[in-house]
């Protein structure tokens, strides 16, 4: 996923660039909020794709997700390694023996 990290240092890379040369900084200039929403919009596009099965457009969508996402992230401060930190402290323990745990 070499790829997401490309993805993520541009868009750090862009946050504090000119907001009419680009869309990343034009939308953190607007605030975490409004990446929160357009991170919400797009999650709900690929969910209409998801449910109509056109797996060419959930692709698409899926990567307009994936961008809204970090750049959500990045307007909080939080990185795509403490994610990926979060992601490594999980990885082992199955989903329904957390779930097990939490309900206890
Ligand atoms: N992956 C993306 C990416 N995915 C989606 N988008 C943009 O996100 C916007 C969302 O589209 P919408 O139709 O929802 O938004 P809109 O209707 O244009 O705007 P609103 O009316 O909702 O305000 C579009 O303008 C897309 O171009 C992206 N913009 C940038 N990237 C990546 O970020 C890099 C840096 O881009 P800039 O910051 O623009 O230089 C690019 O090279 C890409 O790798």
């Amino acid at each position: 996923m070499s790829g997401i990290r490309d993805l993520d240092a541009t868009i750090a890379a862009r946050a504090g660039a000119d907001p009419d040369g680009s869309w990343t900084a034009k939308l953190l200039a607007k605030g975490p909020e409004k990446c929160a929403e357009k991170f919400g919009e797009e999650a709900i596009e690929a969910i209409i794709e998801a449910v109509k099965g056109d797996r060419e457009r959930l692709t698409s969508e899926a990567a307009d997700v994936l961008y809204h996402l970090l750049v959500m992230l990045h307007a909080r401060g939080v990185t795509l390694a403490d994610v990926e930190a979060e992601l490594d402290r999980r990885a082992g323990v199955s989903g329904l023996a957390e779930k097990a745990s939490r309900s206890e």
